[in-house]
């Protein structure tokens, strides 16, 4: 798992580990990890995470982009609307309060949408993330770096304009309560003044990838695909 994955970096010094996991709520497990590796329980060759955001307004493709990545390249792709949708599902506790959000098209408070993303993650045995869907906001982004405690490699951006965004998610037909006229007005407007900050903050890191988001599915993945052959040669 990538928690336990994380915790047996062998090169970083102790230090380090112990500022790092000051910061995380995963210090149980990283100091069982390093007590482990110290007796030897687990052999100590695991990979640094790759986390890659993938962001872009509501109808831009993210979704149908990163099954096209994982199919590829062999993400784990982890949904932030998603997560929160299997949350209202399940009917936990912050299930009604996600559901009203959603419906306002707002944005659920960041340690909710992270605490759900930081699951996963621990979960997963892969150590290569999409996330898709966040950060969509500058708290979301900081909620993030605080409580996870790593910085993207990459963040992809689905730049797309607004009359086809709406085209395509008034098509969409997926049920979702959020896909009507009156809440993609919202979450425009919510894209625009929340998550083209941190679109422009991840520009200025040089981090951001841009896709013009038009054209077929195929033609944009073309787009896409270089990005990520250029890290496998890397390595
Ligand atoms: N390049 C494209 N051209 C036309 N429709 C698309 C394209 N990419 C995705 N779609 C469709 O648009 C809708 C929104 O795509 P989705 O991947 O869910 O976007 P997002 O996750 O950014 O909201 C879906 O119905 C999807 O099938
Ligand atoms: N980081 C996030 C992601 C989604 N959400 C909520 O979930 C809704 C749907 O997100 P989504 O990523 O599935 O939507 P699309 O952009 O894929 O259409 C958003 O409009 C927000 O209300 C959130 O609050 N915080
Ligand atoms: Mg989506």
């Amino acid at each position: 798992m990538w928690r336990r994955v994380a915790s047996l970096s062998s090169s970083v010094s102790s230090s380090f580990l112990a500022q790092t996991a000051s910061r995380l709520n995963t210090w149980e497990s990283l100091t069982t990890g390093i007590a482990q590796q110290a007796k030897g329980v687990i052999a100590p060759k695991e990979k640094t995470p790759f986390i890659t955001f993938v962001l872009g307004g509501p109808g831009s493709g993210k979704g149908t982009q990163c099954i096209k990545i994982v199919e590829t390249f062999g993400f784990a792709h982890l949904s932030a609307g998603d997560l929160l949708r299997r949350e209202i599902a399940s009917k936990s506790a912050d299930g009604a309060m996600i559901l009203n959000t959603i419906k306002e098209g707002k944005i659920v408070p960041s340690q909710v949408t992270v605490k759900l993303i930081q699951k996963e993650m621990e979960l997963s045995y892969n150590h290569k993330f999409l996330i898709d869907g966040f950060p969509r906001t500058e708290e979301n982004r900081v909620s993030f770096e605080r409580i996870i405690g790593v910085e993207p490699n990459v963040v992809l951006f689905f730049d797309c304009p607004e009359e086809e965004m709406v085209k395509r998610v008034l098509n969409r037909n997926e049920g979702r309560v959020d896909d009507n006229l009156e809440t993609i007005k919202k979450r425009l407007t919510v894209f625009q003044a929340l998550s083209l900050p941190v679109i422009n903050y991840y520009s200025e890191k040089g981090k951001l990838y841009t896709i013009k988001a038009i054209g077929t599915e195929d033609e944009i993945f073309e787009q896409v695909r270089p990005i990520f052959a250029a890290f496998e040669t890397v390595g």
